[in-house]
């Protein structure tokens, strides 16, 4: 029998528990922000928060990043989640260690019978999608944290008690140097799928768990295939099951292959077992390491709000969908960036509590939306009734020949930002602007990340007004958090070069048209024919000053 060899497991970092000054005090603190959970999710709020200048404690019941014994869980970052990250300072650590791919293959058999560019529609700095082992990520937003200095990480340390008070939040908590007790302002969930946090407070999370099992192989091989995401339907060397492939950073691939739904979960992740399959589709002279192999079900759950009082849950303690698409981690990190701006304006006293209603608003649908596409994806992949089982074989059948079977092919939709509906503070919905090169009048280059990446305001890009017009309208909005924009004109305003593409991308573009980014960069509002009064209406509704004074 063959023997197979597992590479030495990875070197985490490990962060010191340092005692906080609650311990052995019994004055209760009071924070205006505490976060709980240092996975994705809260890493991206604090690092977002800092960013803006905001303090806050974060607290982890652990002192590395990752799980320990387990693998990466999330590993494809999509291109909204980049630019978070090119915003927050850690792209280019994410893109130099990452695999940047574009590219979707689907195969049924051997044949392919679906492919797809994510290129195509992109005007982005920043590519479709970059692969990288969850825990790299982790690490460098804590290391980013670090750097910004004004995060106070809490490591060891568990929460054993919440409740909500009518002003704020009371938490109990357990370190390796003892107990102790604070107050938040607001609290933030971020601990997860299995938050205790929500069981205490006693929040239904709607979850339900699928039959259908999976076993993941992280592999390291020479065997040189694009970086491409491929899937099979039902591989040949899968005994007609399903196959994910993709490339993550040090030439570990990882790939999950569907197995029987009653599978001896222990049997199917035997290192024998595990390698007898990879053999079959490697073939036999390739020389393979494995890194981790791990069998897993998945579940989904939703709660049916994101704030409850003065507790906000983001990522996977608000919801879970299964892993095709990679929606699951893009969509935490989505959240932070979506409750970062807020939290920030509400804590610097710019804009009031209403504001932060608008994080549900947004979100919750948001993951309403993602857990009905992959639940579609899901149900293709793991048929659950005879009708559905006849829809996947004739889908199948027809794609080899008909190209409008192809795209019913569903193997998971990649992660897109999600559109806003429209609420009070959002009259027309709103979309997700991608990070677009610009370029100055005098011909020096930006991005629109880096316009706000800098303190917390939204941006007003105004297609050629008048000196009067922009005198005005800087008077009207002076007390609001806006850098206002020219886009071509001469109107003293800082302008930008007009540019086909920033106003196809913006959908405006004639003299006197205006669009309203958040710090989010979510376009807003979009204005005809502005005036300093429209512009400065739009804004306070942005900011839920209308209906908050
Ligand atoms: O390509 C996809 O649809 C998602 C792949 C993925 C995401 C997270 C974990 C995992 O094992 C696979």
């Amino acid at each position: 029998m063959e023997n197979f060899a597992f590479a030495p497991a990875y070197e985490l970092p490990v962060w010191p528990f340092t005692p906080p000054p609650e311990l052995g005090s019994a004055k209760v603190v009071r924070h205006p922000i505490v976060i709980v959970g240092a996975g994705p999710s809260g890493l991206t709020l604090a690092c977002d928060l800092a960013q803006r200048g905001v303090r806050v404690v974060l607290l982890d019941e652990d002192d590395t990043v990752g799980v320990r014994g387990a693998s990466s869980r999330g590993i494809c970052y999509a291109q909204k989640s980049l630019e978070i990250f090119e915003r927050l300072g850690i792209y280019e650590r994410i893109a130099a260690k990452g695999i940047t791919w574009s590219f979707g293959r689907t195969f049924s058999g051997e044949q392919e019978v679906y492919n797809f560019n994510l290129q195509a529609n992109s005007v982005s700095r920043q590519p479709p999608f970059i692969n990288l082992q969850q825990f790299y990520v982790e690490w460098f937003l804590v290391e980013r944290i670090l750097e910004l200095g004004l995060t106070d990480v809490r490591w060891k340390s568990r929460v054993t008690r919440v409740e909500q008070l009518a002003d704020g939040v009371h938490l109990d908590i357990e370190t390796p140097a003892g107990s102790y007790t604070i107050e938040a302002d607001r609290l933030i969930d971020a601990t997860g799928a299995n938050s205790p946090i929500r069981t205490q407070l006693g929040i239904e999370a709607h979850a339900s768990r699928s039959t259908d099992r999976w076993c993941i192989s992280d592999v390291r091989f020479r065997k040189p295939l694009p970086t491409e995401r491929w899937t099979w339907v039902d591989a040949p060397f899968n005994e007609g099951r399903g196959v994910w492939q993709h490339l993550m950073a040090d030439g570990v691939w990882r790939i999950d292959y569907q197995m029987p739904e009653d599978c001896d979960t222990a049997y199917i992740s035997q290192p024998e077992v595990a390698g007898a399959r990879l053999r079959e589709q490697l073939g036999p002279d390739v020389e393979f390491e494995f890194v981790w192999i791990g069998p897993y079900g998945y579940r989904d759950h939703l709660l049916d709000s994101f704030r409850h009082g003065r507790v906000f849950f983001i990522g996977d303690a608000a919801h879970v969908v299964s892993p095709f698409g990679a929606r699951g981690g893009n969509s935490g990190i989505q959240d932070a960036a979506n409750l970062g701006w807020k939290l920030a304006l509400v804590a610097q006293g710019k804009a009031g509590d209403t504001l932060l209603d608008s994080y549900d608003a947004e979100r919750q649908p948001a993951a309403q939306q993602n857990l009905q596409v992959t639940s579609r994806s899901a149900r293709f992949l793991a048929p659950r009734s005879p009708a559905e089982h006849t829809l996947r074989r004739a889908v199948v059948a027809l794609a080899a020949r008909h190209p409008f079977a192809r795209a019913l092919v569903n193997t998971g939709r990649m992660s897109v930002a999600n559109d806003y509906p429209a609420a009070p503070q959002l009259p027309e919905g709103a979309r997700s602007v991608q990070n677009l090169p610009l370029r100055w009048a005098d011909g020096h280059e930006t991005t629109l990340m880096q316009l706000l990446s800098e303190g917390t305001h939204c941006i007003g890009l105004w297609f050629a007004p008048t000196r009067e017009q922009a005198k005005a309208a800087l008077d009207a909005t002076a007390s609001l958090p806006l850098h206002l924009l020219a886009v071509g004109g001469d109107s003293g305003l800082p302008t930008l070069q007009a540019d086909d593409r920033l106003a196809s991308h913006l959908g405006i573009g004639d003299a006197g048209s205006f669009a309203l980014v958040r710090p989010d960069a979510y376009r807003a509002a979009v204005l005809a024919n502005a005036t300093p009064e429209t512009i400065a209406s739009a804004l306070r509704t942005a900011l839920g000053h209308d209906s908050n004074p």
